[in-house]
């Protein structure tokens, strides 16, 4: 292991192999986490996405490789890594006859260092329940309570396991939130999840895994153009131009349809649509009274990504 990398690095797996028995469960994985980054592992069920999380934080040992965090090796250096990182606990760590505050304090206690609890309690939305006992906590703020135990300690790198999973928008939208919250204090977070959506828009990097190996890793939007490096641009116009005029602005491939209303849909495909090209296009007066605000772009999505790389959909895989 090179030190400079680890020093850069929140987390460094390098040939990361896990087997039960004979059967090989992850295979060969390698990847890093930087500090201030957040980095989604994706995959279907029985991908290896928990089984790599939690070797990470050391509750499973490598069959071979190594894994580094926070400048120690997970396996070998567990003690020194209470406080620096911290896990969403599971439901039953939750003291139902405890109201929501105490039970962050009672946690908070627990560390030399500790982030105020009502600044834990806004970062979740859960300020207006502080008093109410966990009982009484519907699912979703159950989930949120636990995301806040593991904040209290502030810790450097926040693994999530399917942070979001069946939970409705409003409570996803409150643990995206505190995923931001920790990017923007400058620290780590490490999460799976099914959900390309969920990566696509809170992950500054990704590995798609299939079978206990990384069949894609990169940023997200650099997978997507890799892939899928085509862009279309979509507007209606009363009127469209000519091909030839819209070829003079360096348009090579375009579609113009009818719509019901009798207006024109124009379908501008370029590698990848640039700034340059739209502001091309709005300055041209090409188009009489475009409503540009209307205007869409489609490209490819992580779903894409996937369908591509294992032919199935990842909702065919769980
Ligand atoms: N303790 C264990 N003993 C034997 N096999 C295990 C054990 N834990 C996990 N596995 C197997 O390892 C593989 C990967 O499991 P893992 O839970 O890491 O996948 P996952 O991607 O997190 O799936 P999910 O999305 O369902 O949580 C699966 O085939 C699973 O059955």
């Amino acid at each position: 292991m090179k030190g400079h990398i680890i020093m850069e690095n929140s987390i460094v797996v390098e040939e990361f192999v896990k087997k039960y028995d004979e059967k090989v469960v992850v295979d060969h994985v390698s990847f890093s986490v930087a500090k201030n980054e957040v980095f989604g592992l994706l995959g279907p069920n029985g991908a290896g996405k928990t089984t790599i999380l939690e070797s990470i934080i050391g509750l499973r040992s490598p069959t071979s490789g190594e894994i580094h965090m926070v400048n120690s090796n997970s396996a070998t250096s567990r003690s020194k890594l209470l406080g620096k990182i911290a896990l969403q606990p599971q439901e039953a760590n939750l003291y139902p006859n405890l109201r929501v505050r105490e039970m962050l304090e009672l946690f908070a206690s627990l560390y030399e260092k500790s982030r105020p609890v009502f600044e834990v309690l806004e970062v979740v939305g859960l300020a207006d329940k502080q008093n109410v006992m966990v009982k009484k906590l519907t699912d979703g703020q159950k989930r949120r309570l636990l995301i806040a135990v593991s904040l209290v300690s502030d810790p450097e790198v926040l693994f999530l396991d399917e942070p979001t999973s069946s939970l409705d928008p409003h409570a996803r939208r409150y643990i995206w939130k505190v995923i931001k919250d920790m990017k923007k204090r400058g620290r780590s977070v490490l999460l799976t999840t099914h959900s390309m959506e969920e990566a696509e828009s809170l992950c500054d990097q990704i590995a798609i895994l299939d079978h206990g190996k990384i069949i894609a890793q990169g940023k997200p939007q650099d997978l997507i153009f890799q892939h899928f490096p085509k862009q279309q641009l979509i507007f209606e116009v009363e009127s469209a131009p000519t091909e030839e005029q819209l070829h003079e602005l360096g348009v090579n491939e375009l579609r113009i349809t009818e719509t019901s209303e009798g207006k024109k849909e124009v379908c501008i495909t370029a590698t990848p649509i640039t700034r340059h090209l739209l502001d091309s296009l709005i300055s041209s007066n090409l188009f009489g009274s475009v409503e540009w605000e209307k205007i869409r772009i489609e490209s490819g999505t992580l779903e894409d990504v996937f369908i591509e790389l294992t032919g199935k959909t990842i909702r065919e895989s769980i």
